[in-house]
């Protein structure tokens, strides 16, 4: 049977049963926990109206609230594990635009109850994920990927993945037609990818990254090109483990500037208060039909109810 909300956000906080519910809620238990807030503004590339007709895009720069995070529940997880995850809220005008963003360019799960299975069995050790590697395929590839990637020194250092797939709409004179084409976010870090050695790891402490950013930005933006990879025909549009060839197409959308410059605004001040709603879309780019992304924004909300 399909997976409840209330069931995922209880597989994501490792809370099977209603006692430890109410201890979660009263710990105000979140998942990506150990994170904080800064700020930017971001610049739409202004080429992208030639091809697709979402207004949002033809302003100058826009604002930017960025929350940098790691995976789980634990705030006290350690900065040399592999995640690292990027959150946006752009705020223009009339519209706005959130981005739920991960390091790792495949998701490890395909539909609910894998998504339900893979949190369950992490949360059991090394059987568990023995039992993953087993039973479900897209959690081996998951791992698999993992494994191969460093941690990276800096969050700017990192590359970022929509993961899920939007539909975006064509102006009237491209090739499509007024019709829409499917495509996924990537953001590609300007200061490049970096991977941290082994004796870097041995001298850093597990809390870094923080410190790292916030010092960086007073001197030099972090800085990242956002494209949309975009999908042809016969690849898959609703499954987020699956890697589109290299080779697509990519549409460059703008640039992000994370320099801190409104950090001491209230929105930014209390953003980890706050959600990121992967599916808060402005006018010409809607949800494609994967099961995981029509999945988030409930839970999201639900885990920010538990958490009051
Ligand atoms: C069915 C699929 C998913 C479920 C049930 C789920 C669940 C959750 C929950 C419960 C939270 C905590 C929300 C809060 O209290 O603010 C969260 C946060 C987050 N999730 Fe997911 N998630 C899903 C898919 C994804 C995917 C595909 C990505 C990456 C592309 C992702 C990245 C994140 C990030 C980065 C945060 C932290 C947001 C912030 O900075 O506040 N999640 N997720």
């Amino acid at each position: 049977a399909e997976k409840t909300i209330p069931e995922l956000v209880d597989a994501v906080n490792g809370t099977p049963d209603a006692a430890s519910r109410e201890a979660g809620k009263n710990v105000k238990l979140r998942n990506h926990t150990k994170g904080f807030c800064t700020s930017g503004s971001f610049k739409p590339n202004p080429q992208l109206q030639q091809t697709l007709a979402i207004p949002f895009f033809n302003q100058d720069s826009i604002k930017v609230t960025a929350r940098f995070s790691l995976g789980g529940t634990n705030p006290q997880i350690s900065d040399k594990t592999t995640g690292r995850f990027m959150s946006l809220k752009i705020d223009g005008d009339k519209e706005n635009l959130n981005f739920v963003t991960t390091n790792v360019p495949v998701f490890f799960a395909k539909n609910l109850e894998e998504f339900f299975n893979f949190q369950t069995k992490v949360k059991q050790g090394p059987e568990g994920k023995q039992w993953l590697i087993d039973n479900q395929p897209s959690a081996k590839a998951f791992f698999d990927h993992v494994r191969q990637l460093p941690p990276s020194p800096s969050f700017a250092n990192s590359r970022y993945f929509g993961v899920n797939s939007f539909l975006f709409s064509t102006q009237k004179n491209s090739v499509q037609q007024g019709e829409t084409v499917a495509g996924k976010w990537i953001f590609e870090p300007v200061a490049g990818t970096a991977a941290l050695s082994a004796s870097e790891l041995a001298s850093l402490s597990d809390d870094f990254l923080k410190a790292e950013l916030l010092e960086r930005i007073k001197t030099q933006p972090a800085q990242w090109n956002l494209y949309i990879q975009l999908a042809e025909m016969g690849d898959e549009i609703n499954d987020p483990t699956v890697i589109w060839p290299e080779t697509r197409q990519r549409l460059l959308v703008g640039q992000v500037m994370i320099n801190g410059e409104r950090d001491s605004d209230p929105q930014v001040q209390q953003c980890d208060k706050g959600i990121f709603n992967p599916l808060l879309l402005p006018k010409g780019i809607t949800a494609s039909a994967d099961p995981i992304l029509n999945a988030r924004t409930a839970a999201y909300v639900e885990s920010f109810i538990r958490r009051q």
